[in-house]
């Protein structure tokens, strides 16, 4: 195992400051829980001098038990015309209890002038008797230098002025912050050479994202000897975010051999997805290591590749980060990605088979029409099997009818008439519901249900449409695609339709839903 680097989890303080992120108390208290089973050593909950929720935060966590993680409450130095001890962020920092105390100081003469508006000589004082305070109430005392890097560039006596204050007020360990993340990482190299020269206490970085480097610009600091990384998960954070640590610890641990979060390497890509749930946020399908595309495949060139060795289009194997990898079928397919979707389907097949050849036609032709099969695994199936002539048919659509009334009372009502025959009888429903589709999957339901009663168990959980040739205005041709789940086993599968009527579309991707589950 290589040397230890400590990572400092602040995606509850600098992550919430992103647009659209504002966690609840109780979602603090559930992201905390994980990052502790993940062995992240510091986690940063936030400002408890910043606001009652923070306040009500810091006196629950005080009464959970954590496994691994130091919890870390954060906030600024004194505020200039305070003495420190009479500093009510300084009093709540304490009052909080946690194991470490983050505060942030000013490294740069521009924002000491202009944002303070003290002298540079009087923001030494408040660095250096804030931290010196602090050390004498609370265990640990991270002194995080905001906008270093810009400070050194523009002053570097001061900005190194600055780190010498916090290390004779006795910081633990001085954290270099990128605050606008403009810096280049030969300029973080260049700079940490120096301050190597000047102090002598641990130092780490915490880097912002505004260039794209702030993972490149964190690892660079840890190639110069930092052992702190402060990131977020997701790389969630102000403006552009801050250094994602579900691409740095992996590259930390996989890459480079650092000791960083034990044994739980494996459990990353799990994380990543449950903190965007609870952000209320899509995953990036794109994120290295832990996105849902990272180790997609959709050329095929590149899955006839990946079946005689996944080296060849893959920098690790999936596994080591508990992501797995998925092969997409569209036009650009070619034989490759019929067989690896098909054995992952359990049927085996030879590339010179005609179904393969089919298959591969069908799709190519369909998605020239505007179906796309990436997002619609369910449809796909279905047409393999067609072609395998091991489809099963369980009704036909004799007709079905829309109405959609708009009533004295402003109410939308919309019903749905379908007559069907299954089984050789022709059974005819009626149903209403929220919309259109609603309508329709509740007569579809209801006319079924007595002859499979096992559909009770399946539930469409998203419907999207989007229009393929907007310029036709409303004559476009719309694609609708599905996702529906089997409530028993959890499987989801997506099924598309393709028309340029909606509720034609509807219909399409509705009725392979269903006979997607009937087959299997
Ligand atoms: C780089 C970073 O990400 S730092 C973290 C930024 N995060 C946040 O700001 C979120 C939490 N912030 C808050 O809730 C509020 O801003 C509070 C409670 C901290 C302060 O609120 P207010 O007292 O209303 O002040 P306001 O937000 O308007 O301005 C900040 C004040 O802090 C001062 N300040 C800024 N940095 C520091 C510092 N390092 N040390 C001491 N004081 C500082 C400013 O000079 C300003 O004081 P002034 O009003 O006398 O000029
Ligand atoms: C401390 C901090 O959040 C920053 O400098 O960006």
């Amino acid at each position: 195992m290589g040397k230890k680097i400590f990572i400092y989890d602040t995606t509850l303080r600098d992550g919430s400051q992103m647009k659209g992120i504002n966690f609840s108390v109780e979602d603090k208290l559930r992201i905390v829980k994980e990052l502790d089973k993940m062995e992240i050593d510091y986690i940063e909950c936030g400002w408890p001098g910043s606001n009652p929720k923070d306040e009500e935060f810091f006196k629950l966590i005080k009464l959970t038990k954590m496994n691994h993680s130091k919890i870390a409450a954060f906030g600024s130095t004194r505020h200039p015309k305070n003495r420190v001890e009479d500093d009510v962020n300084i009093k709540k920092l304490i009052e909080a209890e946690t194991d470490v105390v983050t505060i942030f100081g000013k490294t740069w003469d521009l924002h000491v002038e202009k944002a303070l508006g003290i002298t540079l000589e009087e923001n030494l004082i408040l660095i250096e008797d804030s931290i010196k305070y602090l050390k004498e109430n609370v265990k640990e005392v991270f002194f995080d230098a905001e906008h270093f890097f810009d400070g050194y560039k523009s002053n570097p006596e001061y900005a190194l002025k600055v780190l010498k204050a916090a290390e004779k007020g006795g910081a633990d360990i001085i954290v270099l912050a990128d605050t606008n993340g403009g810096s280049l990482y030969y300029e973080i190299a260049e700079i940490i050479d120096e301050i190597k020269k000047v102090i002598k206490t641990p130092f780490g970085i915490h880097a912002h994202n505004d260039s794209g480097l702030a993972n490149a610009n964190s690892i660079e600091a840890v190639r110069k000897g930092g052992i702190q990384i402060q990131g977020t998960i997701n790389g969630y954070g102000e403006r552009c975010g801050n250094a994602n640590l579900c691409e740095i610890i992996p590259n930390l641990m996989i890459k480079m051999g650092y000791d960083v979060i034990g044994d739980k390497l494996t459990k990353i890509t799990k994380l990543s997805r449950f903190v965007s749930e609870i952000s209320n946020r899509s995953q990036a399908e794109n994120m290295p290591y832990v996105g849902g595309n990272a180790f997609g495949h959709k050329g095929g060139i590149h899955v006839s590749a990946i079946m005689k060795d996944t080296h060849t289009y893959e920098h690790i194997e999936p596994e080591k980060v508990g992501n797995k990898r998925n092969v997409l079928v569209s036009d650009l397919s070619g034989k490759s990605n019929i067989l690896y979707k098909a054995n992952e389907l359990g049927i085996k097949l030879d590339k010179n088979d005609n179904v393969v050849k089919e298959v591969i036609k069908a799709i190519k032709s369909l998605e020239n029409q505007g179906y796309e099969f990436e997002g619609a695994d369910g449809s796909f199936e279905l047409l393999l099997k067609k072609a395998m002539k091991q489809r099963k048919y369980f009704f036909d659509l004799i007709s079905f009818r829309m109405i959609i009334e708009r009533t004295e009372l402003n109410k939308m009502i919309s019903e749905a008439t379908i007559k069907l025959d299954v089984d050789g009888k022709e059974t005819h429903t009626v149903s209403e519901g929220d919309g259109p589709v609603n309508a329709l999957d509740a007569a579809l339901r209801k006319a079924l249900l007595p002859h499979y009663p096992q559909i009770k168990d399946m539930e469409l959980v998203d419907y999207k449409v989007r229009v393929l040739n907007g310029k036709d205005g409303t004559a476009a041709k719309v694609r609708v695609l599905i996702e529906t789940v089997d409530k028993l086993t959890g499987e989801r599968w997506g099924t598309v339709g393709v028309s340029e009527n909606i509720i034609k579309a509807s219909w399409e991707a509705l009725i392979d839903s269903v006979e997607y589950y009937l087959n299997n």
